[in-house]
């Protein structure tokens, strides 16, 4: 239970049944300062838009924090009327909509109190109940063998609740009777590679594997991606999952608990489990390279792990291959993300790799996201491989290795690209939805067809190969771009990261590329009772007639989600999000004319519609 007492935080530790009182001052400007004193917390510097920042954490090591987060204030403890301790059903749970934590295929949910509006969604005991939950659907899909447990490997990005969700998921699945092996700090194509390893030692394979996440978002959120070694699970398995966790929500009882946490530390082990993932990467730049001990000696590579899981790059995988890395930034693991927001599509985050990479005349700099799974590099002359140009780039290196296969993306992807792909190429490009899992699941589904598909990569940074097990790793495409490093030395090509601009040399890219994301307002009396999806969809339909209708947009042939129309020189794209109540509008154009005049012709259907948001849209047709 939590609760808010003049805005201090208050949070029931449910084991030794008493409440704890934490805050602490965050933000760059205060990082030697020490915890706010209790009388004094609304005198803490504004950070993050002027609000102060409370937060609440317990049983944090402080080994995985930095050095702002350690000073922590206990107080003592206020007892509520109804904690007594039960062997019914725990009085003091709060009652919790499991399924609103569904995020596709992950889960997502707030961890951390103290920002406005954002309560504490994912708590130790709904964590506990979610991972006992997958736990017993992962006993359902594997055959279980009584005397040989099933075995859940579990690790976390840097983020300040991971060490809190990390012992609560031990718990759940502990109590499940499930042993756990803890892996701490890792990326989440780890967890679904430590479904794969053939190794004993490390106590692999995993039955299935658990990542402590919320990818890039901000400090106070986290969530669950789950993996088995047929990859990471679907929609439908995350809705199962959820649903038996409120069953187990809801029978929890005070001895409950207490046992799990028993059982947990009888079935935990923890193990390095990194060592051997890196290790897989070292060896395939070396395979690739001919079996050359130091493939990447004399190379200057700066990391920017933006203080999420990927600051092992440098260390584990680069300089074992040779490489320079000095100039690296940001690799210390910090879940305040104090530098900039770990996320290859996020321009500050781009702009600080690019000017390591010119500060420290490096070859190459390479950028991963919080837990890994998506990655961007710019060349030595700062110029950007993300987004469709790391598609580009991505594409250009897969299809040397697999003439006219086809390459899977999301559905943002420019036009540029498709001729790229196709023209230059000589591959297909088979422009798909958006949703890393999604293009993966559909490169599998070609394959099964017969239609012969190596990658599967979006915009965002996600990107898999089939030579890969199609697991979804930014790690690993940084490995093909090193690759191409290495072998392109070998065979006497000098010029550095050269040999990686020559190959998006002829991509087409639009002088204007813009996002702009028109929310729905779920409580609008316009939606008349219905969901954000049906008003959504009312919307894309009445601007499909709209397209139809006008003889100077064309309505792309072969399109998956929402409406994508071509006109003025350019495109448009206006689609559901994935998660939110959100309709994004991508618009790529030529002239910041030609944009607007695209984004007019979105503006006269949206328009109609009062639920929707149209404020960042008339914003930008207002810019000249
Ligand atoms: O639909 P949107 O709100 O733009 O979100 C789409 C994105 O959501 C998540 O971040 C997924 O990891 C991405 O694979 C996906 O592309």
């Amino acid at each position: 239970m939590a609760a808010i007492v003049v805005n201090v935080i208050v949070a029931k530790n449910r084991l030794s049944g008493t409440n704890e009182y934490y805050s602490y001052q965050s933000g760059r400007d205060c990082c030697s300062a020490a915890a706010a004193p209790y009388n004094h917390h609304r005198n803490l510097l504004p950070f993050h838009g002027g609000k102060n920042l409370l937060a609440w954490r317990s049983g944090i090591s402080s080994m995985h924090l930095p050095k702002y987060q350690t000073a922590f204030v206990k107080r003592p403890p206020i007892y509520y009327c109804n904690a007594a301790s039960s062997t019914t059903a725990v009085p003091y749970l709060d009652k919790v909509d499991f399924m609103k934590l569904q995020n596709g295929s992950d889960i997502r949910g707030v961890a951390v109190p103290g920002v406005e509006g954002e309560p504490v969604t994912l708590t130790e005991p709904v964590t506990e109940a979610i991972a006992a939950a997958f736990s017993a659907w992962l006993s359902e899909k594997k055959k279980v063998d009584a005397s040989k447990p099933l075995k859940v490997s579990v690790g976390h990005d840097s983020r300040i609740s991971a060490q809190v969700l990390q012992d609560a998921v031990t718990r759940g699945v502990a109590s499940a009777g499930l042993d756990v092996v803890q892996y701490g700090l890792a990326s989440t194509p780890a967890m679904f590679n430590s479904t794969l390893t053939e190794d004993e030692a490390f106590l692999c394979p995993v039955d299935g594997a658990i990542m402590i996440t919320a990818s890039h978002l901000p400090f106070n959120r986290n969530g669950f991606k789950f993996f088995t070694n047929a990859g990471g699970l679907g929609k439908a398995d995350i809705k199962n999952i959820l649903e038996r966790a409120v069953d187990i929500y809801n029978s929890f009882t005070d001895e409950g608990l207490m046992k799990s946490k028993g059982k947990a530390s009888e079935s935990l082990k923890r193990v390095d489990y990194m060592t051997v993932y890196t290790s897989d990467l070292v060896k395939a730049v070396r395979k690739a390279a001919g079996n050359i001990e130091k493939p990447l000696e004399g190379f200057h590579i700066v990391v920017d792990a933006g203080n999420g899981a990927g600051g092992f790059f440098a260390e584990k995988v680069l300089q074992p291959l040779g490489a320079i890395t000095s100039g690296s930034q940001f690799l210390e693991p910090d879940g305040m993300f104090p530098n900039h927001i770990p996320n290859p599509e996020d321009k500050a985050a781009m702009k600080a790799i690019a000017q390591a990479v010119l500060e420290n005349k490096a070859d190459l700099g390479i950028i991963f996201d919080t837990d890994v799974d998506r990655s961007a590099a710019v060349d030595s002359t700062a110029r950007e491989f993300n987004r469709n140009r790391l598609i580009a780039l991505m594409s250009a290196i897969v299809l040397e290795e697999h003439p006219g296969t086809t390459i899977v993306t999301d559905s943002v992807t420019s036009d540029g690209l498709t001729t790229f792909i196709e023209n230059k190429l000589g591959g297909k490009h088979h422009r798909f939805k958006r949703g890393y899992k999604n293009v993966i699941d559909e490169a599998v589904r070609l394959n099964s067809v017969g239609e012969e598909s190596h990658l599967a990569i979006e915009t965002s940074g996600h990107g898999a190969l089939k030579e890969n097990h199609w697991l979804d790793d930014g790690a690993y495409l940084m490995v093909k771009v090193l690759n191409k490093l290495a072998s392109a030395r070998a065979s006497g090509i000098a010029g550095g990261s050269k040999v990686l601009t020559d190959l998006v040399e002829g991509l087409q890219e639009p002088r204007v590329a813009v996002e702009l994301r028109l929310k729905i307002d779920q409580n609008h009396p316009d939606l008349k009772g219905g969901s954000f999806r049906e008003y959504g969809e009312a919307v894309l339909k009445l601007l499909e007639n709209h397209v139809e209708s006008d003889p100077k947009l064309q309505k792309a042939p072969v399109n998956y989600e929402g409406v994508r129309v071509s006109g003025f020189g350019g495109w448009f794209l206006l689609r559901l999000s994935l998660h939110d109540p959100v309709l994004p509008l991508n618009i790529e154009a030529s002239s910041h004319e030609d944009a607007v005049k695209l984004g007019l012709a979105v503006a006269s259907a949206v328009k109609k519609f009062p639920a929707l948001d149209t404020s960042a849209l008339d914003k930008f047709l207002q810019t000249s």
